[in-house]
């Protein structure tokens, strides 16, 4: 196809993206064509680099300090980034939303399915971090929005943080630099133990909770692991089958599960209750899975010898000094009175190498999303992709399709395009939606529109994206 009919297409599919918008991607611009030769090298010789239409269109939206790699990969990509180093106010996030194609953000931003629905133009979220529960993952599947996240990429920073802060709770090192910083020399050996031959109970036996049980071996600690499916154990660690086993016979506990509405509160007074006199608690997962009020009246009567949190109910939205407080949490002032309670803001997996590694996974995920289609990895959406096209394939659309995950819409699509040459199609669903791509060579600029039109019309899309 020339560029002059690429030009033709665009303006028509332009007026389909107004009267749509978000509806579809179209062909791309002479912008795109004039930055074909700068994109090869990115590929191989004879891949062809898709576009959803010129990449100069393609607005991304950065919150919280996404790291740089990402930013110079989307750049690279030829998006348009606007980056921040904070999570931002629920007006300010609807109104920046509004017409970008996609966002990155990490553990604070809420993307509620009303801001999502007020994001016309959004097709795929990235969560520079593990966990998701920061999006309306339904929400953004019926919406046509992908999720992808990094699933391990700062595990072992979360493992060395827990590792290092069992050893400054047993020897209160954190209450002796205190007072050494305000002059005090405080030189004790009384309740302060060594780790070896102790035992870590560690709640949530995933990527975290195995990284630090081989860490926790190595350094002579016995582990024993609560999960709700059954994993298997490394090294020596063994899983018990209740959780109140866990606590029974934990000097040290820690925990590394989601945020979900079953670990609410996960720890709270009963467990506490449960847990052997003297021990400590760590959480470096979220902080609604401890009680806080339930652990300073454990600490307080000595059941909880001390206590290492990373993650709070609510954090603020950026750095900056007096923005933890009472106002945050109310119990902020009393939580920080307390003796051998280490508090870190957030820090588990904000180390150099776990930034720049997700920086990287993540955005890499979001460009192939957007240019090919290819949701693999996503945490909401059907695994899809198809191989890439060649070059020498120019006559040849790509065409993503997510619909309602309802029976008959591959009937009616497949008649659609079973008019044309269906090079090759895969399609996959997840829940509520499913997501169909295929290849159609030997069309034309007339085709490419009439399969637009067509596919618009079936009643099941969530939404179309054509990719040249
Ligand atoms: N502090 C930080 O900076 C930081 C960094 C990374 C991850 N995190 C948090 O840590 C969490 C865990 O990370 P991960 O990569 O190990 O996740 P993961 O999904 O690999 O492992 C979570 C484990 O918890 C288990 N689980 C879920 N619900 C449970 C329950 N009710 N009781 C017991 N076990 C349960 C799961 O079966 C799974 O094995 C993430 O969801 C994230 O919220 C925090
Ligand atoms: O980097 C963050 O803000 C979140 C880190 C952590 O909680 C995660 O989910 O990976």
């Amino acid at each position: 196809m020339s560029a002059l009919d690429m030009n033709n297409l665009q303006n028509s599919f332009q007026q389909a993206l107004n009267v749509s918008p978000g509806a579809v991607s179209t062909s791309p611009t002479q912008s795109f064509m004039n930055t074909i030769p700068k994109r090869l090298e990115n590929f191989n010789s004879n891949q062809k680099a898709l576009k959803p239409f010129s990449t100069g269109d393609i607005k991304i939206l950065l919150l919280e300090n996404v790291n740089q790699t990402a930013i110079d990969i989307f750049k690279n990509q030829g998006y348009q980034v606007d980056f921040y180093k904070s999570s931002l106010p629920e007006a300010e996030l609807a109104e920046k939303i509004k017409d970008v194609h996609a966002i990155g953000i990490r553990s604070k931003t809420q993307l509620t399915e009303k801001i999502l629905q007020q994001a016309k133009n959004l097709v795929v979220v990235g969560c520079f971090c593990i966990g998701t529960n920061q999006v309306d993952l339904a929400a953004a599947a019926r919406l046509g929005i992908a999720v992808f996240n990094s699933p391990f990429s700062n595990s072992r920073s979360v493992a060395e943080l827990v590792i290092a802060e069992i050893i400054i709770l047993a020897r209160q090192v954190g209450d002796r630099s205190i007072e050494l910083h305000t002059g005090t020399w405080n030189k004790v050996s009384a309740k302060c133990w060594e780790v070896r031959g102790k035992t870590l109970g560690i709640i949530g036996y995933g990527h975290i909770g195995a990284q630090l049980s081989v860490l926790a071996e190595s350094m002579g600690l016995h582990v024993i692991y609560y999960d709700i499916v059954t994993i298997m154990s490394l090294g020596t660690a063994k899983q018990v089958s209740t959780l109140d086993e866990l606590l029974n016979n934990s000097d040290f506990v820690t925990l590394h599960v989601p945020e979900t509405p079953e670990t609410k509160n996960i720890l709270s007074a009963p467990q506490f209750a449960a847990m052997k006199h003297g021990a400590y608690v760590i959480n470096a997962s979220r902080g609604t899975v401890v009680d806080i009020p339930a652990l300073i009246q454990a600490m307080k009567v000595g059941k909880v010898a001390g206590a290492a949190l990373d993650v709070y109910p609510q954090e603020p939205a950026k750095n900056g000094s007096g923005a933890f407080s009472n106002e945050l949490n109310k119990w902020t002032s009393e939580l920080v009175s307390l003796p051998n309670v280490l508090l870190t803001p957030h820090i588990g997996g904000s180390t150099e190498e776990a930034q720049s590694s997700i920086g990287i996974e993540v955005s890499t995920a979001l460009s192939k999303y957007i240019n090919e289609g290819n949701s693999t990895g996503s945490v909401n959406f059907p695994e899809v992709s198809l191989r890439a096209l060649k070059l020498d394939q120019e006559n040849t659309v790509r065409v993503l399709y997510i619909h309602k995950n309802v029976p008959g819409v591959l009937k009616t699509v497949n008649n659609i395009l079973s008019d044309h040459n269906i090079e090759k199609q895969f399609s996959d669903s997840n829940g509520e939606i499913a997501y169909l791509m295929a290849d159609i060579s030997s069309v034309n600029q007339d085709d490419i529109k009439l399969i637009y039109d067509q596919l618009n019309e079936t009643t099941e899309k969530i939404r179309i994206r054509l990719l040249y």
